[in-house]
């Protein structure tokens, strides 16, 4: 009889066994729906000696219902589920999920009616229809795209249909997409970039596991050169993937990669319409999709023929992901490209140290771009010691970055402010009493947003609008505003130069695609002065009359116990000073902090990253924290305070000891409440050749727990809140 196998897409659940009807054919990777009591499930047919489970008698098994119409997951990529699951210590259905993340695009086939002009001219020409066919000419899409796109209403389209003068056109809703042309635009590359493309074009060519690290200082045309190989990949018919840290970037990325290669890639993020998912999801798993862009979600997606993987700013903290599988994108693509056996380039002008460290070890080749392209040079780093120069009373920018602003201003330049803070001031208080907005879901102060009215929670979201009267003591005009945001320094730009063209870029202000399009648009038309920005605005971006950049707090991104902390600053600012002087006007970097003399600083101003790498590595050495030896974390959290410190002593007590292992804790995490949720934290530092996993895997699971507690393991963390 032919049984089959099933990863069943249910994390509370087992693999199970099924019988294979007849008529249907299965082999591993196969997607399938089978019966789950009343109920239906999707499943993986897999190898069942990979997937250990209960042998059930073949008299018992029930039928599978149906093998789903695409390819196969192909090894290499249930290689990579079984691994991810295995090394995170998460439900493998949990991975698989990922995979299968559009649930549309499995059930296969569908149609879809566009119209278009048909070139027959109507009998009657009303100014409306006169609107509507220039709008329309070239064009095709559905009536609601073509109302948006010719601004006139549906029933006149629909007239003009009824007429004939637009015809119906059915396609299929999971068309290919256009192909990418390798040399609709080819640049000329400089030497130096010519020798890194030479090597990224062979290594596609090799079609084995090389993984680089792409080690080259901002504006060094590190995108020019990695779409060389993507150039490659796609003249021999393979696919690329390229994993961007932040959906905001894509729409820049886009525009750069279309006037290279004449077509936009294939965008993959969790944000797009569900037809658009369907569509992108089905033409990846069949091979018509060339080059995605996405997210870390992207890196799970069934390709029918993966070439490279590109991961852009590869050392970005947003690679790694927080909730629900807790996975590192970056460390989880070097694994994709191992089962494929396929090159992999992470890109970075500020690599995370595991990254410098695998290089050095031999393990990652690095490939160095140290200067900038053509006349463009790195700019000026200076210190504005604020204990020195003090701006005025009530406000943030000391006099020598004021002056900078202004002298960009009458040369008709720009200037970029950095402040890692959205809003408009991180914490809210009444002078009368002293009390203090916090948000009543987490241990949180709330944030106030001008622009929008609102005091906010960052962790959860809860707003509230705006009081003018303290819920406390009931007083008038006793709240006070305490440090700024972004939106208070761009307030303080406007009173001193009533007639700059200032622009917040923030997650708030920059909340779709379309927004972000016209900041790009803007910036690069010269139709912005000043543009005061969180980290959203520290990479990617390249406007070339920008030549002023300001920190406007160094110190912010060193407090709190982070312990990656001075890296992580470093990066940060030495992306955001590598946004001025791209072009042929040389930049200028004012960093304003209390803290000139801080090693992070000091090595800024001083230009010396080796000298900031060598401290940290050593600090990371003597503590035996990665890359010289592990961390993982335990998250217990209940909404119930008692239970979740219950079951944290209960963990704790049944630490194992062992040599090569210490356990911390519990203790009550920094944010001891979250979403409604009190939490705990345990933090395990091991050596490097601690089998972490198993031990936390042995420790967990001989223990019980009330049922409201949830306990999520952390392996190389990266938030310690
Ligand atoms: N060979 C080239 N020919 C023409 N333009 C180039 C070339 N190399 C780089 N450029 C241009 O220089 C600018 C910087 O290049 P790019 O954005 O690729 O650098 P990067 O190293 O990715 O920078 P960052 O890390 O700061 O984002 C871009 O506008 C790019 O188009
Ligand atoms: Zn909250």
């Amino acid at each position: 009889m032919n049984r089959v196998r099933l990863l069943v897409l249910n994390a509370a659940l087992g693999p199970l066994d099924y019988r294979v009807p007849d008529h249907l054919h299965v082999e591993p990777g196969s997607v399938i729906i089978a019966p789950l009591g009343p109920r239906q499930v999707f499943g993986i047919a897999w190898e069942s000696e990979r997937l250990p489970g209960a042998e059930v008698p073949d008299a018992r098994l029930r039928p599978i219902l149906d093998v789903m119409p695409v390819p196969p997951l192909r090894a290499p990529l249930r290689r990579l589920i079984e691994w991810t699951a295995d090394y995170y210590c998460a439900a493998p259905a949990s991975v698989a999920r990922m995979s299968l993340s559009s649930g549309a695009a499995l059930r296969g086939g569908g149609t879809l009616t566009e119209y278009r002009l048909s070139g027959a001219m109507p009998s009657r020409l009303t100014p409306q229809r006169d609107v509507a066919i220039s709008a329309l000419d070239g064009e095709q899409g559905t009536i609601r795209e073509l109302v948006d796109l010719a601004g006139v209403s549906e029933a006149v389209l629909r007239g003009l249909v009824n007429a004939g003068v637009m015809e119906p056109v059915v396609v299929d809703i999971d068309r290919p997409y256009p192909l990418a042309r390798s040399d609709h635009a080819r640049p000329s590359l400089s030497d130096l970039q010519q020798g890194a493309a030479d090597r990224f074009v062979d290594a596609v060519k090799a079609r084995e596991f090389a993984p680089m690290l792409l080690d080259g200082v901002t504006g060094s045309g590190k995108t020019e050169t990695y779409f060389e190989a993507v150039a490659q990949a796609v003249d021999e018919g393979r696919q690329v993937l390229v994993l961007l840290p932040e959906i905001a970037l894509t729409e820049n990325f886009l525009k750069r990669f279309a006037s290279r290669f004449g077509v936009p890639p294939v965008v993959w993020h969790s944000n797009q319409k569900q037809s658009e998912r369907r569509r992108a999801w089905r033409q990846v798993a069949e091979g018509g999709a060339q080059v995605v862009v996405g997210a870390r979600s992207a890196l799970f997606l069934p390709f029918a023929n993966l070439g490279l993987i590109v991961v852009d700013e590869a050392h970005e903290v947003s690679f790694k992901q927080d909730d629900g599988v807790r996975y590192n994108a970056r460390d989880v693509a070097v694994m994709r490209a191992r089962f494929e056996q396929i090159p992999v380039i992470l890109a970075s002008a500020t690599p995370a140290l595991e990254s410098l460290q695998m290089a050095e070890a031999g393990i990652y080749e690095k490939i160095d771009l140290p200067s900038r392209f053509g006349a463009a040079s790195l700019p000026d780093i200076a210190i504005v010691d604020l204990r020195e120069q003090v701006p005025p009373r009530g406000r943030w920018l000391a006099p020598p970055l004021v002056a900078g602003i202004e002298e960009r201003l009458a040369r008709g330049e720009q200037a970029l402010l950095f402040l890692n803070r959205r809003g408009y001031a991180p914490l809210t208080l009444c002078r009368n009493c002293g009390f203090r907005f916090q948000c009543p879901n987490c241990s949180a102060w709330l944030v106030e947003h001008r622009l929008s009215k609102r005091l906010a929670c960052h962790h959860c979201g809860h707003e509230v609008p705006s009081p003018s009267l303290c819920p406390e003591c009931g007083e008038a005009d006793c709240l006070t505003a305490c440090g700024p945001g972004v939106e208070r320094i761009a307030d303080e730009v406007a009173e001193l130069f009533p007639d700059a063209r200032i622009q917040v870029v923030t997650s708030d202000t920059l909340s779709n695609p379309e927004k972000i399009a016209a900041f790009v648009d803007a910036a690069e038309s010269g139709a912005i002065d000043v543009i005061v920005g969180t980290q959203l605005v520290t990479k990617g971006y390249h406007f070339p009359e920008l030549t002023l950049v300001g920190v406007v707090d160094a110190d912010l991104g060193l407090e709190g116990g982070d312990l990656r902390a001075a890296e992580r600053s470093y990066q940060q600012i030495a992306q955001v000073a590598g946004r001025a002087g791209r072009a042929s006007k040389p930049g200028e970097v004012m960093i304003q902090t209390r803290h000139p003399e801080a090693p992070v600083i000091a090595a800024l101003a001083a230009g010396d990253r080796d000298a900031f790498y060598e401290a940290e590595t050593e600090a990371r050495r003597h503590a035996g924290a990665p890359p010289f030896g592990r961390w993982a974390a335990i998250i217990v959290s209940s909404e119930d305070e008692a239970e979740a410190r219950e079951a944290a002593r209960i963990i704790g007590n049944a630490a194992p000891r062992l040599d090569d292992l210490a356990v911390y804790g519990p203790a009550p995490a920094p944010l001891s409440l979250l979403r409604g949720r009190y939490r705990y934290r345990l933090l395990i530092n091991a050596r490097r050749s601690a089998a972490v996993q198993q031990t936390i895997r042995d420790w967990l699971g001989e223990l019980s727990f009330a049922p409201g507690v949830r306990v999520g393991v952390d392996i190389d963390p990266y938030s310690f809140v």
